[in-house]
């Protein structure tokens, strides 16, 4: 393991949100140095200490081990629309940097069908009628909203890619996707689930969607995808440049890509932790692995309270894992 206590390693990041996501107005981590290159440990906060044991695995495999060698050069990536009103959807899809897919948050609480549906079809108007359309709702449905809403969506859309995580737990996905021509897409059940083949053996869905931190890392990613024999769709965890290269390897080392990744998320962050970062070009991504420098480091520096809780984190896990 490693040579040099991960303390010596790490560096803390922060930085705000450009626009709310997933409840979080600021995104912050640990980045490690190793002799591969960077890696990123970014849980969510709402994460307990054991079940950030894979994050850290995650960047220790970019910062030690580096990745297997890419079979493609460039990685497609939808636009990731949050649950904003019509005219900034559209606004998002416009300046996403040649996006032709998209993927419209849903089941936000507090908003209803009415403002998904404006969402949905501004989406469409400006991805034109050869774009692709699919949703997110993070498992926020129950099965009988689900189907109602997607039928409603899906005209919105005028055809809708598929569903990600429109209910909860595997069984409601089965379920949906018995009552729905929608295509279901698993998420939460495959990053936050005790055993990720669950979803195949339920035939709860058409595609898996892969994190590497949560799953543990890309060579972990590369099993499962093989395991499951379902079409991945490699998504992010909103991290900075330097966790978003690690997607952009596994979509790279997968046999098969048939579908845009949801790697493009470095836009929603206000500061990144590398110079030239990892943003889309004609609706993919390059490639490459952009390291930190000394002043986009110095740029992301958080105050002295984050920085010590993230030490304490990093410490705490890193005896979890030892454990485990
Ligand atoms: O897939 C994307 O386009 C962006 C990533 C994304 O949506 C996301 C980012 C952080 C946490 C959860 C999710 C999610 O897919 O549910
Ligand atoms: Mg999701």
């Amino acid at each position: 393991m490693p040579v040099q206590p991960l303390a010596d390693r790490a560096v803390v990041y922060a930085t705000p949100l450009r626009t709310r996501f997933r409840g979080l107005d600021a995104r912050d981590g640990v980045l490690l140095r190793g002799d591969a290159g960077w890696g990123e440990v970014s849980p969510f906060w709402d994460y307990g200490d054991a079940e950030c044991v894979p994050w850290l695995r995650a960047g220790l495999e970019a910062a030690d081990l580096g990745w297997p060698d890419p079979v493609r050069s460039r990685v497609p990536v939808n636009v990731t629309v949050p649950a904003v009103g019509p005219e900034a959807a559209h606004r998002i899809v416009e300046g996403s940097g040649g996006c032709t897919t998209a993927k419209v948050k849903v089941a936000d609480p507090g908003q209803g069908a009415a403002e998904e549906q404006a969402r949905v079809e501004a989406v469409r108007a400006a991805l034109g009628p050869r774009g692709r359309v699919r949703v997110d709702a993070n498992g926020g449905w129950d099965v009988a909203t689900a189907v109602s809403r997607l039928r409603l969506l899906d005209r919105a859309a005028g055809g809708l890619e598929y569903a990600e995580q429109p209910v909860p737990t595997v069984a409601d996905l089965a379920a949906v996707r018995r009552r729905t021509d929608v295509p279901v897409a698993a998420d939460e059940s495959i990053r936050r689930a005790e055993d990720p083949m669950a979803v195949r053996r339920a035939d709860a869905a058409d595609v898996v969607v892969l994190k590497v931190q949560p799953l543990g890392g890309v060579r972990a990613c590369l099993d499962l995808a093989e395991q499951i024999g379902l079409p991945v769709v490699v998504s992010s965890a909103l991290e900075s440049s330097v966790g978003i290269a690690a997607g952009v390897a596994l979509a790279a080392a997968l046999p098969e890509l048939p579908y845009a990744c949801g790697l493009a998320t470095v836009q929603l962050l206000e500061r990144d932790t590398v110079v030239d970062p990892l943003l889309p070009v004609d609706g993919a991504l390059p490639v490459r692995r952009p390291p930190p420098d000394a002043s986009t480091l110095t740029a992301v520096r958080p105050g002295a309270a984050l920085e010590h809780r993230w030490r304490t984190r990093l410490a705490r896990v890193a005896a979890a894992g030892d454990r485990s």
